[in-house]
């Protein structure tokens, strides 16, 4: 049954393993189950870690009142002993909480990171690679923030009561104290907020806007280069650069002039808590153990309150980076089957194929419907933006089709579970992407392939004896970063890799757009070898010779079909416009 994407029923990628991994909603839930549990633990070792901080004063109370009173050696070894005792529990209940939130860190970025990276691979084909990269970012920040201190301050901070009321208990006037600084300390805090907070986010917002957009014109590092746009650039740098320099510099001072008024504020609370106490002992109301212990009180009670603010901003870019994910989790997964399909040689049925881009009304492709059956070569022509590119993206299933659907053997090729897909599908993108790696790791598809079969691409695309040459051979790096290639040489390894493992069906966009007439020649030959292995190939171009290898023509004209039959019949006919100039060349 060919029935339109939109009435499939979504289902998940199988790259990324069994069913709770792939299902987003239950992935997420996964995610905050495991990160509330880890919570809830934390919290219930906050309540005896934070007991055990009481050690210290404790401690100070005993000497000074008891040991130094009985001046009994026992008390005082058994005090020690115990105080060590406590400490060490202490260091050691603080070291599993902070292994913890590291252990569950780990274990959410294991579990999230295949899913986000096919998720993002999906969001830099729909919405451009800034979103993409915002993702892989996201979830490298999610992890750090789970492995600072900031992510169990709001569970010491629950717990300052504690130490509040032991002020109290040692002398209303220490918990009067204490209760007055740490309202001062969040006052502090909110003040610092209040003055920076909209300038960094600008500051950031703009430093990251000035980082994108520049990095991505360093992609065109020669044009900068050779056309001398090297000072305009500058300029729109520095320009970026400033605006966001002189806020963080506005938002720098006032928090540095903020922290300083915090840290003398500190300082002369403990001065306060220390008069206070002398005041007492003078007073005969407390000893002076308890004034000694008051001290390290209020210190311990104020921890949490001195930097709230901070540890509130890291919750807040967390919560955030985690609600991006989640809605990118949620948009661009889990829109493929699991199963893989079995190959199997069938026709390809383009049926009432319409495609809009997302947010626009007016469609690129407008209704296509065609087959071709194995064996058989299409060439596609047309016009400058008549949608052929988008067409490719179509077949191999790149783009969500907004209604109808491309079928091979039966299957939809946008729905195929992925892996499986690869398998039977060679595609040829306009623009030749190497990936980062060798030339054997690129022909065979990044994956663990066999030498046989990335021998086999190389020799239909004509390119073995080519690799023989080079010093490294197939294992030559290859990548954007790599210029060890020229324009013609990377395209024909990147049809190699189309070729690789055989496919059923063969996408070309301008396969022949850098090759000289040789490589032309050697294209023609892969392409009627792969038509006698009974593969179905479609290519797209705009250089007229290739299309001689054609069974079929397909004129393309604004999204609409306007001529498709075979080529002996496509030529003669009469067609409007650019698209007969460029049939007629053929
Ligand atoms: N994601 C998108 N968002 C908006 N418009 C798009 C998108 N993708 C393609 N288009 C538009 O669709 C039209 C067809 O583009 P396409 O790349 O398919 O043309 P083409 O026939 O391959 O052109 P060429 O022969 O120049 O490569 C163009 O006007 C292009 O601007």
């Amino acid at each position: 049954m060919r029935d339109t994407v939109q009435n499939e029923t979504r289902s998940k990628s199988q790259i990324l393993g069994g069913e709770e991994q792939t299902n987003p909603g239950l992935l997420i839930s996964q995610a905050k189950r495991v990160f509330l549990s880890g919570l809830l633990y934390a919290a219930a070792l906050s309540v005896c870690l934070n007991l055990l901080q009481l050690t210290m004063p404790l401690f100070m109370l005993q000497v000074h009142d008891r040991v130094l009173n009985s001046q009994s050696m026992d008390t005082l070894v058994m005090l020690t002993i115990l105080a060590i005792g406590a400490l060490v529990v202490l260091g050691v209940l603080e070291f599993i909480r902070a292994l913890s939130f590291q252990v569950i860190g780990g274990a959410l970025v294991r579990r999230l990171n295949m899913p986000v990276l096919a998720a993002a691979v999906q969001a830099s084909v729909d919405q451009g690679l800034a979103r993409a990269t915002q993702s892989l970012r996201d979830i490298a920040e999610l992890r750090s923030f789970l492995t600072s201190s900031a992510v169990t301050a709001p569970l010491d901070a629950a717990w300052s009561p504690i130490f509040l009321g032991a002020l109290f208990i040692l002398h209303p006037l220490f918990g009067l104290i204490g209760a007055v600084s740490a309202a001062l300390l969040l006052c502090g805090g909110l003040v610092t907020d209040m003055l920076t907070r909209q300038l960094t986010k600008e500051a950031n917002q703009t430093n990251i806007e000035a980082v994108s957009k520049i990095g991505a014109s360093l992609r065109h590092a020669e044009a900068i280069e050779a056309m001398g746009m090297l000072p305009a650039l500058a300029n729109r740098w520095r320009t970026l650069q400033m605006q966001a320099l002189s806020a963080f510099e506005t938002s720098g001072s006032r928090s540095k002039a903020m922290s300083s008024i915090t840290r003398s504020l500190r300082y002369s609370i403990q001065i306060v808590t220390l008069a206070a106490g002398a005041f007492l002992v003078l007073e005969q109301a407390i000893t002076p153990g308890a004034m000694m212990a008051s001290s390290i009180l209020v210190g311990r009670l104020l921890i949490p309150f001195d930097s709230i603010i901070d540890n509130w901003r890291q919750w807040v870019l967390a919560i955030a980076g985690w609600r991006r994910l989640e809605a990118t989790l949620k948009a661009d997964l889990a829109i493929r089957q699991t199963m893989p399909t079995p190959h199997s040689s069938g026709d390809i049925v383009v049926d009432k194929l319409v495609y809009a881009a997302p947010g626009l009304d007016v469609p690129i492709i407008k209704g296509i419907s065609f087959s071709l059956s194995p064996g058989e070569v299409l060439g596609v022509v047309g016009p400058s933006a008549a949608g052929k590119s988008t067409l490719a993206r179509l077949l191999v299933g790149i783009l969500r089709p907004t209604s109808g659907g491309v079928f091979l053997d039966g299957n939809n090729t946008y729905l195929w579970e992925r892996s499986s897909f690869g398998q039977v599908v060679g595609y040829l993108p306009q623009s030749v992407s190497l990936l980062e790696g060798t030339i054997r790791e690129n022909i065979g598809r990044m994956a663990e392939s066999d030498p046989y079969k990335v021998l086999e691409a190389a020799r239909l695309a004509d390119i073995h004896d080519m690799i023989g040459r080079l010093q490294l051979g197939y294992d030559t790096p290859v990548g954007d970063g790599h210029l060890t290639l020229s324009g013609g040489q990377r395209q024909r390894i990147a049809l190699a890799r189309c070729l690789y493992n055989r496919p059923r069906l063969i996408v070309l966009d301008e396969p022949n757009a850098n090759l000289d007439a040789i490589g032309e020649q050697a294209l023609i030959r892969a392409i009627q070898h792969a038509r006698g292995d009974g593969a179905i190939v479609i290519i797209i171009a705009h250089r007229p010779a290739i299309m001689q290898v054609a069974d079929k023509l397909l004129v393309l004209e604004n999204g609409r079909v306007t001529q498709f039959g075979p080529r002996a019949d496509v030529i003669p006919a009469t067609m409007p416009g650019e698209a007969r100039r460029e049939v007629a060349a053929i």
